[in-house]
């Protein structure tokens, strides 16, 4: 059965999300609502995507029924709120990265969630590249050896975009992009925690991180670092080393290549032939479809946990 998502902002990633929504199978999923601050924006991009319902506010998609999921791509600071609407509408949620501005903002909304037994996921698309599941698998199958340094880097000059030198809107190298770096390295440390940290960084003239490097110890000898800019191009390469040898990931937030002790592998993206605001737009499908196993698993699970429970009932009430 068809997925039935709301999308809740009209803006760039929404737009992106949307296509690729809209390129899929629809017995799998719809985007059937659509909220904006404005209703003429809400409107112009439901005709755009032919999405049936048009609403001039998060609110009213919130309370939509038709509404099984909601995407939230909003900025940043607008993250949590449209979250925790959603989420007390009993409302599965997919939201953009950084989910929260903070720690204590994420934990609000997981303890929302939890408290609810609603399905949230902040959308960290990179994690559901085939380049990057072929990363993992050869770091399970010990193909480099044993974990010794893993590095990422992640900079663009983002002058153009308002929102990514803008203090109001949580502006900022780590929060846009770092981000990636962060979430690639726990994937490669899995469960193991730093045991220290330390950084060095550049305030932006607004006020916002410009370019920060982190260093990060983990247990047993093993570290991490990674450096993320808003003004510097930097080579956005992720780099895993091990005891017999190095795996490469480029384009780490978009993956499309993987290079194991010099053997380049390509992973070309999905060809939907639409255009998108952010590069390898396509690759969207992956998360959209992530999501979508998980919510019918989850109802299956809860079926297949319901017809236990029914026949546990039934039979003991058989004589
Ligand atoms: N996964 C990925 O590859 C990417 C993820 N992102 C993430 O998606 C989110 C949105 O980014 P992007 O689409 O580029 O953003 P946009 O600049 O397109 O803004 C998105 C929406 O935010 C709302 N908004 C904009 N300005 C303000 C404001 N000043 N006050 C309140 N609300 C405002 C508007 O919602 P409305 O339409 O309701 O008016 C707007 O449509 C970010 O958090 C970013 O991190 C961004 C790019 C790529
Ligand atoms: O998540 C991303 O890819 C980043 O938000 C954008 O690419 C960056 O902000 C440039 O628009």
């Amino acid at each position: 059965m068809a997925l039935r998502w709301g999308v809740v902002s009209a803006g760039l990633i929404a737009s992106d999300f949307t296509t690729v929504l809209s390129s899929l199978p629809p017995s799998e999923h719809q985007v059937v609502a659509v909220a904006a601050r404005d209703l003429n924006r809400a409107e112009e991009f439901a005709q755009k995507f032919n999405i049936p319902k048009a609403y001039g506010s998060y609110e009213e998609l919130a309370k939509d029924p038709n509404v099984e999921v909601a995407y939230i791509a909003t900025q940043h600071p607008q993250h949590k709120p449209a979250v925790l609407l959603c989420l007390a509408a009993g409302k599965a949620v997919l939201c953009e990265k950084p989910m929260g501005v903070n720690a204590a903002e994420v934990r609000e909304m997981v303890a929302k969630a939890r408290s609810q037994g609603v399905f949230l996921m902040e959308a960290i698309w990179s994690r559901f590249f085939p380049a990057m599941e072929a990363l993992r698998k050869v770091l399970v199958q010990g193909t480099i050896g044993d974990l010794r340094v893993a590095r990422a880097e992640f900079g663009f000059d983002l002058s153009p975009v308002p929102r990514a030198t803008d203090w109001n809107q949580a502006g900022g190298g780590l929060l846009d992009l770092g981000i990636y770096c962060v979430q690639f390295l726990s994937m490669i440390f899995g469960a193991q925690k730093p045991e220290k940290i330390s950084a060095v960084g550049r305030i932006h003239e607004t006020g916002v991180d410009d370019t920060v490097s982190v260093l990060l110890q983990y247990p047993g000898g093993v570290h991490g670092s990674f450096t993320c800019s808003i003004s510097s191009n930097l080579p956005n390469t992720a780099y895993v080393n091990g005891t017999k040898g190095m795996a490469q990931i480029q384009k780490l937030w978009a993956p499309t290549e993987l290079v194991v002790n010099g053997e380049r592998k390509e992973f070309p993206p999905p060809v939907l032939g639409k255009e998108y605001n952010f590069v390898n737009g396509s690759c969207m499908l992956y998360e959209a479809n992530h999501v979508r196993e998980c919510l019918r698993k989850g109802e299956e699970g809860q079926r297949a946990t319901l017809g236990l429970h029914l026949r546990g009932l039934l039979c003991s009430s058989l004589p």
